[in-house]
């Protein structure tokens, strides 16, 4: 068994990664290719499905060779991926009929804003909001924009599938078409009660059910892949959507069990148990994971920007070279700085829910320069994660620590302050890639490799404990300026 290594795929929003793991978490080979980000108009955002496809590909190949020059034999595959995002292909040949409509994406907004009297039925059986987030508008977008679609649907020759979906059916060469649980709970089509599609929902988003994938657990058989695309009949054990495999990651598997995973978004998640919790403060019910049968639920706070920020600095305009060097320009600053930066690049996540809001940045002087923007960019989150913590303590659930994970989380700046911010220990593992690891322990459960949860949760080793140190008068000062900055940039959406 020592040389058996498990191949994990995480299908991210900016970049596919391919991660081999030893069964005691190491990694053994890991690859990454970034691709393009389409922004064809405004509030819209889509991914190339065959670049999506080609990094993939192209990562799995490299450590499945480095990998294999080391001697490790891979037992099985786990796909992890951004969720949300919607691809519609035709089966005869397997090409998407439109680039794929990234979950950061607000076409849908109109549409949804539209049949808004039905959001509580959308709720009470999804968990979820009415938002163009979520998968199933955009489904809908597809069937009545792209020319023909509608009909090639109703006539059994397209399939949608989240970024999971489309990888298996291109990995088994056409041979499967299914999905995980967590990625189906994030369609707005999927029952999180009956744990199935739901007539009703399919029904109001006009979508013909012969379209949808099968749902299977998060540790199942999914598929194996066809030889001729990896090498071998690898089998693809393992899948849940990123968020929720950051969490199996964590080994979050107890109620109360928090992770809050900073990568292009920022993602909350609590593990609630066997109990779907309701949310009266706009967070999400959702699937956590899917085992044997049985569904544990996770409350959920999504945040539509986090890296992404750091990014746009970066890319957008030109303040930074990389990333990690706002953490030297974040440092240069005091608290007072006074410039406030609220990231709705995407609208509003969590728990505002307003795809309207645009990004806004106050307080600015002529003294006003990159390391202002830097800093604004990383409190900006940790403000966010505030209000999603206040959130779930207000529907009566909460955690007196959370475990981060994401790129974001190398910088010990953002952590610190989120600490501080939060008032609660921040704990940071040593394997920081906690989302594919996620997939590779699902995996590996299915393929016998791991017996139980147990074995998987001591795994885990603590690379750095956050302690808040903030005085709570600063912090609070800091809170009331950002609630009015909120408050501003919502007005100015109206
Ligand atoms: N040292 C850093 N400080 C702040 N942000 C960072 C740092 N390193 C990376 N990032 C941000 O983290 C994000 C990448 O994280 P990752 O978890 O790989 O994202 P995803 O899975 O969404 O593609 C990028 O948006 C990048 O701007
Ligand atoms: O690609 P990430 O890590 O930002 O995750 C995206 C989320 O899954 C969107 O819901």
């Amino acid at each position: 068994m020592s040389n058996t290594g498990i191949l994990s795929i995480d299908q991210g929003t900016t970049s596919s990664r391919a991660i081999v793991f030893a069964l005691n978490g190491h990694q053994i080979a890991n690859a990454q290719q970034e691709f393009t980000q389409h922004y064809p108009a405004n509030g819209w955002v889509e991914h190339d499905v065959e670049e999506i496809w080609s990094t993939t590909l192209d990562s799995c190949k490299t450590v499945i060779s480095q990998a294999t020059n080391k001697g490790v034999d891979i037992a099985c595959i786990g796909i992890t991926n951004q969720r949300e995002t919607t691809v519609v292909w035709n089966k005869d040949t397997g090409k998407a009929i439109h680039p794929a409509i990234v979950w950061q994406d607000r076409r849908t907004a109109g549409y949804c804003e539209s049949i808004k009297d039905r959001e509580a039925m959308v709720n009470s059986k999804t968990g979820l909001l009415l938002d163009p987030y979520f998968s199933a508008s955009k489904i809908k977008w597809i069937l009545d924009e792209v020319q023909g679609a509608r009909r090639l649907a109703i006539k059994g020759k397209l399939a949608f599938g989240t970024i999971d979906s489309f990888l298996i059916w291109r990995l088994t060469n056409g041979k499967a078409h299914v999905t995980d649980a967590t990625n189906a709970s994030r369609t707005n089509l999927f029952n999180i009660h009956t744990q199935q599609w739901d007539e009703d929902l399919l029904t109001l988003f006009d979508i013909p059910p012969c379209i949808l994938p099968e749902v299977l657990d998060c540790a199942a058989e999914f598929g194996t892949c066809d030889p001729s695309i990896l090498g071998k009949d690898y089998r693809i054990t393992g899948v849940a959507g990123d968020q929720q495999a950051a969490l199996v990651g964590q080994s979050c598997f107890s109620p109360g069990d928090l992770k809050s995973t900073y990568g292009t978004g920022c993602f909350a998640l609590l593990n609630t148990g066997d109990t779907p919790v309701s949310s009266s403060h706009k967070l999400l019910t959702t699937v956590g994971y899917r085992l044997n049968g049985k569904t544990t639920y996770a409350l959920e706070g999504a945040i539509f920007t986090a890296g992404a920020n750091i990014q746009w600095l970066r890319d957008g305009i030109g303040v930074l070279q990389h990333a990690k060097q706002s953490q030297v320009l974040a440092e240069s600053l005091d608290y007072d700085h006074g410039v406030f930066l609220v990231p709705g690049f995407a609208g509003l996540g969590a728990p505002h829910w307003n795809p309207n809001a645009r990004a806004s940045l106050f307080g600015m002087t002529r003294a006003t320069g990159p390391a202002h923007f830097a800093r604004a960019a990383l409190e900006a989150v940790c403000y966010q994660s505030h209000e999603l913590q206040t959130a779930m303590r207000k529907d009566g659930v909460s955690s007196n620590n959370v475990w981060v994970d994401g790129g974001m989380v190398a910088n010990d700046w953002l952590c610190q302050f989120l600490c501080d911010i939060l008032q609660v220990e921040v704990q940071r593992p040593k394997i920081m890639e906690s989302t594919a690891l996620g997939a590779a322990f699902l995996a590996g459960l299915q393929a016998g490799i791991y017996e139980s949860l147990d074995e998987i949760s001591a795994v885990k080793t603590v690379d750095r404990v956050f302690i808040p140190e903030l005085g709570d008068k600063t912090r609070q000062r800091l809170l009331k300026k950002w609630a009015l900055a909120v408050k501003a940039t919502l007005a100015f959406a109206e």
